[in-house]
């Protein structure tokens, strides 16, 4: 969607993945979804160094509603949980220097049955745009795929009439794709900033493999709708919860960057380890994934558990692309195993040859040639991900 938001991967905090609808605020109250909840994960953005490392939407999901609309038709936080209102909320998240994001359905019903917008997509549209609202996901429960080509689009509409800029979140593919619908791509980067494509993420390695193995084995259909703009979404980052180990949590953020996903964390900021934290804040990995160019990358190798996956970022010199380079082992067979691979045979073919340094570790490979066989050892379940930065010295090495 060219509304001049989006030029790179959305980064942010959402509360699904994590908090999910735990409306319980009376036995849970420092877990429910509620204002306390997003304030206090706004103020560890700033304090605990996410937002100086990019990270900048505070996105409210499912279950923030009253499950009524008020007297005159509007859309209504649940009065207990939200007593100063959707307005105060965003106040407070602009007065700490980020953005704020909201859910709504294009259906009669959110997923979690709240009130949709199905009905009063105008008016529903101009109360965010009051709310001060800066990033709007509207998923796809309780409504027929095939209306929502119009559907989507005719809301799109209506945000961009209040003329306040705001980031579309889609969750249209995904539910067109499940009717057996093919989605209309062209349409969608039109109407959309960043759309979802598959399954909900949960907090297992099982889901991230599942979402990893959709994007490598769809990439022909979806990874050329990336770009500036307009972003693919395989879902949150689940990094800092339960589910993935150290080093199935460095297999997502690594793949996700590949993939020029937005970045958007659903844990608890509150109790994050600190080599999940790390993660996160790895600037290295970030600035691949918010590279300018906004070209997705693309699985370029599978066999026997081991996958490289590759992502032209830059700089650029002579028509010659840098990469990002990723070297994924799916196995569990016990021990770390060894991937060795000459960069030309994963298309880096400049003369000039490559720096090569990896993202995570502080391993410097030094300057290859495209003959130069590189070699990694890749732990089980793990990753490694490199930055090839082509040179651009004029004087081309005598590598031969
Ligand atoms: O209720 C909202 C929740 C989150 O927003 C996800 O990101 C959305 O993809 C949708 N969603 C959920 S749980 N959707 C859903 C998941 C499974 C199901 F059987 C019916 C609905």
């Amino acid at each position: 969607l060219e509304n001049g938001l989006a030029r790179t991967p959305p980064m942010g905090w959402l509360s699904w993945e994590r908090f999910r609808c735990n409306t319980d605020c009376k036995n849970d109250p420092d877990n429910c979804i509620s204002e306390k909840l997003f304030r206090t994960m706004t103020d560890l953005v700033i304090s605990e160094g996410y937002a100086a490392v990019g990270y900048e939407y505070i996105n409210v999901d499912d279950c923030w509603l009253d499950f009524s609309r008020s007297y005159n038709g509007r859309l209504q936080p649940d009065a207990k949980r939200f007593p100063r209102g959707m307005a105060d909320l965003s106040e407070y998240i602009h007065s700490r220097g980020l953005k704020f994001g909201i859910y709504e359905d294009y259906g009669n019903f959110t997923c979690a049955g709240y009130p949709g917008i199905l009905g009063s997509l105008e008016l529903d549209a101009f109360t965010f745009a009051e709310w001060n609202v800066d990033f709007v996901k509207v998923d796809g429960c309780y409504s027929l795929p095939k209306d929502m080509d119009q559907g989507y689009s005719e809301f799109g509409y209506y945000l961009n009439k209040t003329g306040r800029p705001m980031v579309y979140s889609c969750s249209w593919p995904v539910y067109q794709t499940y009717a057996g619908l093919q989605p209309n791509y062209s349409a969608i980067t039109q109407r959309c900033n960043l759309w979802r494509n598959f399954d909900d993420i949960q907090d297992s390695w099982a889901s991230v493999e599942s979402i990893i193995d959709y994007y490598g084995d769809n990439q022909e259909i979806i990874a050329a709708n990336a770009a500036p703009g307009h972003w693919n979404d395989p879902d949150m980052l689940i990094i800092g919860n339960f589910g993935l180990s150290y080093e199935q949590c460095k297999v997502q953020m690594a793949i996700w960057a590949i993939l020029a996903a937005p970045l958007l964390m659903s844990t608890d900021l509150r109790t994050i380890r600190p080599e999940y934290k790390a993660i996160l804040q790895n600037k290295k990995i970030i600035a691949i994934d918010q590279d300018k160019l906004g070209i997705q990358g693309r699985r370029i190798y599978k066999h026997k558990g081991i996958e490289i996956w590759a992502r032209p970022v830059t700089p650029i010199f002579e028509n010659y692309f840098s990469y990002a380079l990723a070297f994924v082992n799916r196995r569990t067979d016990g021990t770390p195993s060894d991937v060795a691979v000459a960069l030309h045979e994963m298309g880096l073919l400049s003369p000039t040859g490559y720096r090569i340094q990896d993202l995570y570790e502080d391993v410097d490979y030094g300057v290859l040639s495209p003959q130069t066989k590189i070699k990694v050892k890749v732990n089980p379940t793990g990753v490694v991900i490199l930055k090839a930065e082509v040179q651009q010295n004029l004087i081309k090495q005598n590598f031969y």
